[in-house]
């Protein structure tokens, strides 16, 4: 393997304690606790998992960590309601409602019922135009992680070229947006691109965001390109089971590239790790104290 590997699960840690130090700091000169509540609907077994750990990591770094999980039935009405309830909660800085949500809920609404200052996901129209229109936001967990993990990795990333494969609202769009913030020349790919191994091929920086299992492999990468994967599938091993693979070929792509992420182990950890740095400067700003510095775009 040529490739240095970007460590996400050490590089997490190490953000989870900086947001811990900052929460501490916050409790004993200020006598202010962030706090953060995490509303599941129903009962996807993913979900449950990726809220439990929220809510772990959430006491871990010092904060107040409040879960709502609402039954697989409960009306949209019902949500918006306990979202306004939490809007108005003094003690919450940042409230997050897992996705998927069940089909009879319109995502879109119950985002938008967010107060955009408590919107540690970033998913809220106006965080996005925020973002979009290169102003200060709540920034999206996911790229913001693989963006510390990028200036981490190459300290400035002005006139990079960087190809983002996927345009999710959640993940494609806004790294695409953060990238080009720093400065990078940012080309985002998807189905429909023609020659995608060719425009992946000019890259500096891939940041692979497309859900399907080891589609990148070594002959679409420039040889030294930074490869970050954000996709977390799961496919059936042989022999029976199952494992999770990114949408990178690992082992291949490892040949060319000059670093790369893992999954599991990447994007993943760093994910919540930056929910809880979210918190935090969602904390600061409503009370007018200074942001945490590293931990923001
Ligand atoms: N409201 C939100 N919903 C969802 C988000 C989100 O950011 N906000 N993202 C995903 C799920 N997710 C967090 O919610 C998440 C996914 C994966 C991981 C992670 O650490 N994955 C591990 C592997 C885990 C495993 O073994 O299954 C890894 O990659 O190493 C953390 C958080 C959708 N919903």
């Amino acid at each position: 393997m040529a490739a240095k590997l970007i460590d996400g699960k050490a590089f997490a840690a190490s953000v989870r304690e900086r947001v811990g130090e900052h929460v501490s700091r916050l409790v004993k000169e200020h006598g202010i606790q962030p706090g953060l509540a995490v509303v599941l609907v129903g009962e996807n077994p993913a979900s449950e998992v990726y809220v439990r750990s929220k809510g772990k990591a959430t006491k871990e770094a010092g904060m107040k960590s409040v879960e709502h999980k609402l039954d697989e039935k409960t009306s949209e009405a019902d949500l918006l309601s306990l979202i306004d309830e939490l809007n108005r909660d003094e003690t919450i800085h940042g409230i997050l409602v897992q996705l998927p949500v069940p089909d009879h809920i319109d995502a879109e609404k119950v985002l938008a019922a967010i107060d955009p200052a408590k919107d540690v996901d970033g998913f809220h129209i106006s965080n996005v135009g925020l973002l979009g229109t290169g102003q200060k936001s709540m920034v999206p967990c996911t790229p913001l992680g693989c963006l510390m993990m990028l200036r981490d990795h190459h300290g400035s990333l002005s006139g990079m070229e960087a190809v983002v494969i996927g345009r999710s609202n959640i993940v494609g769009k806004p790294m695409a947006q953060l990238l080009l913030k720093d400065s990078c020349t940012v080309t985002i790919a998807h189905s429909r691109t023609k020659d995608l191994p060719g425009v992946v091929r000019r890259a500096d920086i891939v940041v692979a965001a497309v859900g399907r299992p080891n589609m990148v492999t070594a002959d679409w990468i420039k040889p030294g390109t930074t490869v970050i994967d954000v996709g977390i599938n799961r496919i059936e091993k042989e022999g029976g089971g199952t494992r999770l693979v990114g949408d990178v070929d690992f082992d291949d792509v490892s040949k060319v590239a000059g670093a790369i992420t893992p999954v599991p182990g990447g994007v993943g950890p760093m994910t919540i790790a930056c929910l809880l740095a979210n918190t935090v400067t969602a904390c600061c700003r409503a009370n007018g104290l200074a942001e945490p510095e590293g931990l923001t775009a």
